[in-house]
């Protein structure tokens, strides 16, 4: 149960990668107002397809329709969570598989009280930094308003006990990305520091990992080889950037032109 978690295989990273750009999900998001075009091109530059479809009226209807779902609490509101809990509940109705980013929770109220909520609604996945997974099992987390403070090694064991507890999957990330299904687990260490400069490249990651849930096969390693493609693409492109703001240019650059080989 405690063993080191294994490094994703490259192999296995580009097969789920292939698998993805064959399949080019489309992704309903339910995310924050932050991230919004960021996740969108994302998405596409990886080669899934985004919609964010968010009147109350219309979620349930679309995400019914759409092959994964993603709810991101990072900028929720009332009239938000209406929407979130609609499309939840016709995306299960459906069988589409959704994917849970719990921005920011622990500190405040109102959103830890509906992820706290939704997590019993069977999520695919959840992905989230060290200090938001502490959080969400009821550890003391140092988060900082939506930046993590905590390592994503330390919350490896609350990671594995929330994935068993609610039989999902988590991915937790940082300098190095931890994914489990509480029992079976692969690391991905990779990434640039750099992606912690540029707003929103964990919200985009958990789209993708949600576009990944959408594919046949092995779960854990489709979420795992998401979490190895966004951060391969971080560490490729840092060093050609002047800063963050070539860098988020560059990264949709790189998702777009990532090989297979490049994982390996
Ligand atoms: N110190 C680090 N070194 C290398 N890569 C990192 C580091 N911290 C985060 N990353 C990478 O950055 C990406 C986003 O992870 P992070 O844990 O920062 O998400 P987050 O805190 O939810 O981000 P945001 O809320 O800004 O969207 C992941 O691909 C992760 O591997
Ligand atoms: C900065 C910020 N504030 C609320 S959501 C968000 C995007 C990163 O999570
Ligand atoms: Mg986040």
């Amino acid at each position: 149960m405690n063993v080191e978690p294994a490094e994703l295989p490259g192999l296995a990273a580009a097969t789920s990668l292939a698998l993805l750009r064959q399949h080019a999900p489309l992704v309903h998001c339910l995310t924050n107002d932050v991230v919004q075009a960021f996740t969108a091109n994302t998405l596409l530059a990886v080669g899934a397809a985004p919609a964010m479809v968010i009147e109350p009226r219309e979620a349930a209807q679309f995400s019914a329709v759409a092959d994964a779902l993603l709810i991101n609490i990072g900028t929720l509101t009332e009239r938000r969570g209406v929407s979130m809990l609609a499309a939840i509940e016709a995306a299960n109705q459906a069988g589409t598989p959704w994917v849970l980013d719990p921005v920011a929770v622990g500190a405040l109220t109102f959103r830890t009280e509906f992820a706290l909520s939704v997590l019993p609604l069977k999520p695919a996945a959840i992905r989230a930094n060290a200090s938001e997974i502490l959080a969400l099992a009821g550890q003391p987390a140092l988060g900082r308003g939506v930046d993590s403070a905590d390592d994503s090694r330390h919350a490896l064991p609350f990671a594995r006990r929330l994935a068993e507890e609610y039989g999902t999957l988590v991915a937790v990330t940082g300098r190095v990305d931890f994914i489990t299904d509480g029992e079976r687990a692969w690391s991905v260490a990779d990434g640039d520091i750099m992606m912690t400069r540029v707003t929103g490249t964990g919200c985009a990651l958990s789209a993708v990992v949600a576009a990944f849930c959408a594919l046949p096969g092995d779960r854990l390693q489709h979420v795992a080889a998401a979490c190895r493609v966004m951060a391969r693409a971080g560490r490729l492109t840092a060093p050609e950037s002047a800063g963050p703001g070539s860098f988020a240019v560059g990264l949709l650059d790189r998702l777009y032109r990532l090989q297979g080989e490049d994982l390996q």
